[in-house]
C-alpha cells in the first residue's frame, strides 16, 4: 500500500488523538479533565479527616466529642463528594467517547471514500491497516484523554500524599518514586509486546472472517452444502482462530508474571516502610493517626503512580494502533485526478501503447494496447477468458493508472481530466455489478444520484432495459424492498430477483445517466434467456444509436452490429474490423464466432461453414 507512512513519533501521534478528543467534544472534555482533577483532591483529605480522628479518639476521656463528630460527618461527606464526581466523571467520559468514535469513523471513511482508484482496496495489507485504523481510531483518543485526566488527578494525589510521607518518614517517598521506574519500563515493553501481538494476528484474523463470511453468506450456502464444504471451511476457520487466541493466551500469560512481580515489589517496599513507622510508634514518637495516615499514603501513592503507568503504557499500545489510522488518513491517493474539465465527447478515445499489470511482480496484463473508440460509433471488444478486455475498462474508468501510455479523450490525457467529471460521462454495466438492498427504485435510481427520486427517468431506463413491467408488477411496485437480508418498514421481509432479472436491473442503473457520453456494457447479458437476451440486445442496440458504446460479450451475436470490432489476445489487440471484414478472413474472430454458430446449428466444429 502506498500509504503516507507518517512513522510519526509517539509525541505526534498522541497530540493527533488528543486533538481528535478535544475537537469532537471540547466542553465535556474540559470538565471531564476539572472533575477528575477535583477526584485526586478527595483521598488525601479523606486520609487527613480519618488521621485528625483517629488522633483526638487516641485522647481517651479528654476526646472532644462534638470535634470527633464533625471529622466523621466530614468523612462522610468526602465520601459522597468521590461518589457523585466519579457519577459525573464517567457521564463526561461516555460523552467524550460517543463524540470521538463519530469523529473518529467520519474522518476514516470520508479518508477512504476519497480514493479514486480501487487498488488499496486490493491490497490484503491496506485492508489490514483499516481494521486496526478503526481499532485505533476508538480506543486510542479516549485512552490519551484519559492518560491526561489520569495524570492530573494522580499527581493532584501524589502532592497530596508526598507531603504527608515527608513528614512521618522522608525516605519513604524517594522510595516509592525510585520503584516506580522498573515498573514503568516493564509495563511499557507489556504494552509494546500486546500491540505487537494485535498486529501480527490481523492476517489470521482476515482468514478468520473470510471463514466466518462463507459459513455464513447467504450467496455461498448452496455451494458449501452441495459440495459439503461446510466441516473444511469449519476447520480452517478454527484454526485460524487457534492461531490468535493462542499468540493472545501468551502474551496475556507473560502479562500475568509482570504484573504479579511489580505486585511484589510494591507490597515489600509499603511492608518495609510500614515495619519502620509501627517501630516508631512503639518508641512513641509517632502517634497512630500518623501510621493510620502513613499507611494510607504509601498505598495511595503506590495505586497513582501504577495507575499512571498503566494508564500509559495502555495509551502506548493503542497509540501504535492510531498510527494506522493516522496513516490510513493520511494515505497518498493511489492516483491523482487531474483538474481540467471535462467536455462532450466529440472526437473519440484513444489508448494509446497501453501497457498495465496489477502489481510490480506480476505480469503483464495489456501489452501496448493501441485501440480508437470513435465518438458516435459502438465498439465490440473480443477475446478469450483473461484477455484483458475488463482491464482495459476499468482504466478507461481509471481505477487504476496505466504502467506506460496514455488514454486519449478527445486527445487530452485522461490523467489530467477531473475523474469526478470523467466518470460523470460514463454510464456502465460491470461483470460483477452490485445488488443494493434498497427499493427497486433506488436500485436504478443510484446509476444518477441526481435522478434518485424522478421515477420518470427510473422507468425509462427500466423499460430500455426490458425489465419494466417485472418491476411494476413486484408486490409494491418499484418501492418494493429488493433484498433477502432487510426488512422494510412493515417488518415484511424483501424480495429477491432472479439473476436475469437482477443483470437487467444493473443495466437500467448504467442506461439511466442519458447524458453520458460512453456506455459500456461488460457482459450485459450473460444471464438473460434467449428470448430477454435478443430483445436486450435490440433495445440496446437502439439505445446506442447514435451514442458511443463500448460492448463487451463472449456471445458474438449481440457484437454484430458494432461499427468496429476489436479481439483481444494476451492483452493485445491482434484483429479489428467489422463483423463482415474479420469473417471474411482467416481471423481469431471467425473461427470464434464459427465454433459458437456450429454449437447453435449442431456442425461439428472444423467442418466447413
Ligand atoms: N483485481 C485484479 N488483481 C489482480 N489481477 C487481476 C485483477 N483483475 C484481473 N486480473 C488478472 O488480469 C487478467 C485479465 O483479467 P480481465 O478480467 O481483464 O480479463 P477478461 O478478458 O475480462 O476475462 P473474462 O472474459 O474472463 O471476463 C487475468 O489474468 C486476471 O487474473
Amino acid at each position: 500500500m502506498r500509504t503516507a507512512r507518517t512513522g510519526a513519533p509517539s509525541g505526534r501521534t498522541a497530540r493527533s488523538a488528543l486533538a481528535l478528543s478535544w475537537q469532537a467534544a471540547p466542553l465535556a472534555s474540559a470538565l471531564e479533565l476539572a472533575v477528575t482533577v477535583a477526584m485526586g483532591l478527595v483521598p488525601a483529605a479523606a486520609a487527613w479527616t480519618g488521621k485528625l480522628l483517629f488522633d483526638e479518639l487516641a485522647r481517651g476521656r479528654a476526646m472532644d466529642t462534638g470535634r470527633a463528630t464533625w471529622l466523621v460527618v466530614a468523612g462522610a461527606l468526602l465520601t459522597c463528594a468521590l461518589v457523585a464526581l466519579t457519577q459525573c466523571g464517567g457521564q463526561l467520559a461516555r460523552r467524550v467517547q460517543r463524540a470521538v468514535a463519530l469523529r473518529a469513523q467520519d474522518r476514516l471513511y470520508r479518508a477512504v471514500n476519497a480514493f479514486p482508484g480501487v487498488g488499496h482496496f486490493e491490497d490484503p495489507a491496506f485492508q489490514d491497516r483499516l481494521r486496526l485504523a478503526e481499532q485505533g481510531a476508538q480506543s486510542a483518543p479516549r485512552d490519551i484523554n484519559t492518560l491526561l485526566t489520569e495524570v492530573a488527578r494522580n499527581t493532584v494525589v501524589i502532592i497530596g500524599y508526598l507531603g504527608t510521607l515527608l513528614a512521618i518518614w522522608p525516605p519513604m517517598a524517594l522510595t516509592l518514586l525510585v520503584t516506580a521506574v522498573p515498573a514503568l519500563l516493564a509495563q511499557r515493553a507489556l504494552a509494546a509486546r500486546r500491540a505487537r501481538t494485535t498486529e501480527e494476528t490481523m492476517e489470521g484474523q482476515r482468514r478468520r472472517f473470510f471463514f466466518q463470511q462463507l459459513l455464513t453468506d447467504a450467496t455461498m450456502a448452496k455451494e458449501v452444502r452441495l459440495f459439503g464444504l461446510g466441516e473444511l471451511f469449519h476447520g480452517r476457520l478454527l484454526a485460524a482462530a487457534r492461531e490468535s487466541a493462542d499468540a493472545e493466551l501468551a502474551v496475556e500469560g507473560h502479562g500475568s508474571r509482570v504484573q504479579s512481580a511489580l505486585a511484589l515489589l510494591s507490597a515489600s517496599v509499603a511492608a518495609a516502610g510500614t515495619i519502620v513507622v509501627v517501630r516508631g510508634v512503639a518508641a512513641g514518637h509517632v502517634s497512630l493517626g500518623d501510621l493510620t495516615l502513613f499507611t494510607a499514603a504509601v498505598l495511595g501513592v503506590q495505586s497513582a503512580l501504577s495507575s499512571i503507568i498503566g494508564q500509559a503504557a495502555q495509551a502506548g499500545r493503542t497509540l501504535r494502533l492510531f498510527r494506522s489510522f493516522l496513516e490510513v488518513v493520511h494515505a497518498e491517493p493511489d492516483l491523482v485526478s487531474g483538474t481540467a474539465p471535462v467536455a462532450a465527447l466529440r472526437d473519440g478515445i484513444v489508448f494509446e501503447d497501453v501497457w498495465f499489470r496489477y502489481h510490480d511482480n506480476a505480469p503483464w496484463v495489456l501489452q501496448g494496447v493501441t485501440v480508437t473508440i470513435p465518438a458516435g460509433r459502438s465498439v465490440g471488444l473480443v477475446g478469450l477468458n483473461g484477455a484483458g478486455k475488463s482491464t482495459l475498462v476499468k482504466l478507461l474508468c481509471r481505477f487504476y493508472e496505466p504502467e506506460r501510455g496514455r488514454i486519449l479523450w478527445d486527445g487530452t490525457d485522461v490523467r489530467e481530466l477531473s475523474i469526478t467529471q470523467l466518470r460523470r460521462r460514463i454510464g456502465a454495466t460491470f461483470q460483477d455489478f452490485c445488488r443494493y438492498d434498497v427499493t427497486a427504485a433506488e436500485n436504478i435510481g443510484v446509476g444518477d444520484v441526481a435522478h434518485l427520486d424522478d421515477r420518470a427517468a427510473i422507468r425509462r431506463a427500466a423499460a430500455a432495459a426490458g425489465i419494466d413491467a417485472t418491476l411494476a408488477g413486484l408486490r409494491d411496485g418499484y418501492d418494493t424492498l429488493l433484498s433477502r437480508i432487510f426488512f422494510d418498514a412493515d417488518r415484511e421481509r424483501g424480495l429477491a430477483l432472479s439473476g436475469g432479472q437482477w443483470q437487467r436491473v444493473a443495466v437500467a442503473r448504467s442506461l439511466i445517466r442519458r447524458d453520458a457520453d460512453l456506455l459500456i456494457l461488460d457482459e450485459p447479458s450473460s444471464g438473460l434467456d434467449a428470448e430477454a437476451e435478443h430483445q436486450i440486445h435490440r433495445a440496446l442496440a437502439e439505445y446506442r444509436r447514435g451514442r458511443t458504446s463500448l460492448l463487451i460479450s463472449h456471445r458474438l451475436s449481440a457484437l454484430r452490429d458494432a461499427d468496429v470490432i476489436v479481439v483481444l489476445e494476451q492483452g493485445r489487440v491482434v484483429e479489428q474490423g467489422t463483423h463482415d471484414e474479420l469473417l471474411g478472413t482467416d481471423s481469431q474472430y471467425a473461427r470464434l464466432f464459427m465454433i459458437q454458430a456450429a454449437g447453435y446449428r449442431d456442425t461439428p466444429v472444423g467442418s466447413a461453414p
